[in-house]
């Protein structure tokens, strides 16, 4: 039969000199009023370490990337498991401030994740497509010359303006490093109102989303001086984002791939990318064939948006689909490659970016039979981080150019989060960090990172004579 608490009882029990319980003869009410010292000493033996503990974890937190959410609550375990009903005045404070700690924590977690910049750097993303895509189909009607430079300078101001608009609504204070500057659009009328007819135009026909890119652009001269704004002269302070409205210019132009990209680099390390990539397939499974470069449709089927969050993957959507849930997609990754023979290259369909004849001799060195698949833009960091095709290299032409950050920050990002290595010709990783150009890098050399640095070997031994 369960004994009644001793508290309950109407006997009790005779002090016995084995009992802890009953070393002293003195009533629990008398324990209550004679000893407040000890137990004031005992709440703030438990108290001030638990406190110094949730101050230092939530410090920490940033750094070690440790989930201190969970430690003030086993804290006030601890605490109420040794001291249950001595603490309950205190357990509120106590509670009150592990609210506050966990919400500062959560807070940085989403920080870390850059969930707010993800979402509006694929909006953002989206909606700049949107505008490319009707100009290229525009071209490709054959309503302008195949020579005619104008529909990628309508592409260009056009989405550019549409990205800084929807970057500075949200995070005005942040810096922007741009392609393009509006000179030639203040000085020519005509192509002022082109470009400001399809920017009114365009839009998400999701309205939230679009009301979180801050809705249209006011006015024509509003437009002109968003696109100003991407003049920062980048660096290694704060946050910049890079942009490069249309790359793969001639790609654009002669109907093949070109990007839509976007870049949150902060301090000079790249945080957040994202790649529109109207041309390429969305069937990430979709190997690269060597007619990717060319004659390429928009049609059902193709169009895919990659993203990556630093120490967070990379995924790839299709870039239709809309959402207010930045983590919607595909994770990618690259493809495994146990046997390098059998892995396929790409590079740039210029030769003039990058040099064919010694992309091939690094080919024949590492026993590559397939050719390689040419194709313009940033369309190759998403297609190799998607496992599409293996290796990406762009190998120095001019002794003297200097790559710009907006044509590798977010691709060097998705392919790095997809289990890539990136680095320059002589292995060093890109440095965002020195302005508006690469000038601390050669050339690019994107490989899983299983295979980096035997690739980097042969691409030294073919270019040794030039470095
Ligand atoms: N001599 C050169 N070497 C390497 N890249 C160059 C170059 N001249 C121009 N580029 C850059 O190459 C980019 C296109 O890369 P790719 O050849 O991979 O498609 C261009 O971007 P835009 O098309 O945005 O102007 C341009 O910035
Ligand atoms: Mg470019």
């Amino acid at each position: 039969m369960p004994s009644s608490p001793a508290s309950a009882s109407p006997h009790k029990r005779p002090p016995s000199a084995s009992d802890p319980s009953s070393s002293s003869s003195s009533s629990s009410s008398d324990r209550r009023s004679s000893s407040p010292k000890p137990r004031l000493f005992l709440l703030l033996f438990l108290f001030i370490p638990a406190i110094i503990i949730l101050l230092l974890a939530s410090l920490l937190a940033p750094i070690t990337g440790v989930t201190t959410a969970l430690l003030p609550l086993s804290v006030t375990r601890l605490v109420h498991h040794h001291h249950p009903g001595h603490l309950s005045s205190s357990s509120s404070f106590l509670r009150q401030t592990r609210r506050l700690f966990s919400l500062h924590t959560t807070a940085t977690m989403r920080r870390d994740k850059y969930e707010k910049e993800l979402l509006v750097a694929q909006l953002a993303v989206q909606r700049a497509a949107i505008l490319t895509k009707r100009v290229f189909h525009e071209k490709a009607k054959g309503t302008v010359d195949k020579n005619d430079k104008s529909p990628v300078t309508i592409g260009d101001f056009g989405a550019q303006a549409l990205i800084i608009a929807a970057l500075q609504h949200n995070f005005p204070d942040d810096a922007i490093v741009a392609e393009e500057e509006s000179a030639k659009l203040r000085e020519d009328e005509k192509l002022r109102s082109t470009v400001w007819e399809l920017v009114k135009d365009t839009k998400l026909d999701n309205p939230d989303a679009e009301a979180l890119l801050g809705g249209p652009i006011r006015d024509a001269d509003a437009m002109v001086e968003l696109i100003d704004k991407g003049n920062s002269p980048g660096g290694a302070q704060g946050r910049i984002w890079a942009i490069d409205p249309i790359d793969g210019t001639k790609g654009f132009l002669r109907g093949g791939q070109y990007a839509v990209c976007l870049a949150l680099m902060v301090d000079g390390d790249v945080k957040v990318g994202a790649l529109g990539c109207p041309n390429l397939p969305v069937d990430d499974a979709a190997r690269l064939t060597a007619g990717i470069g060319e004659n390429q449709t928009d049609d059902d089927g193709h169009g895919v948006l990659f993203s990556a969050v630093l120490g967070h993957g990379a995924t790839s959507r299709p870039l239709a689909t809309v959402s207010l849930d930045p983590e919607l997609g595909t994770p990618i990754s690259m493809r495994a490659i146990d046997d390098l023979t059998q892995a396929n290259f790409c590079e740039s369909v210029e030769a003039g970016h990058s040099s064919h004849g010694d992309q091939a001799a690094i080919s024949h060195k590492l026993g590559i039979t397939a050719p390689s698949v040419r194709m313009d833009s940033q369309a190759k960091y998403g297609s190799i981080a998607r496992g599409a095709g293996d290796i990406y290299l762009r190998l120095p032409v001019s002794a003297t150019y200097q790559e710009k950050i907006w044509d590798h920050a977010a691709g060097d990002l998705i392919v790095r989060e997809a289990g890539g290595q990136v680095t320059d010709v002589h292995g060093k990783r890109l440095d965002f960090s020195v302005g508006r150009t690469l000038a601390n890098n050669k050339g690019v050399v994107a490989a899983p990172l299983a295979v980096h640095a035997k690739v980097l070997e042969a691409v030294q031994e073919v270019l040794s004579a030039k470095l």
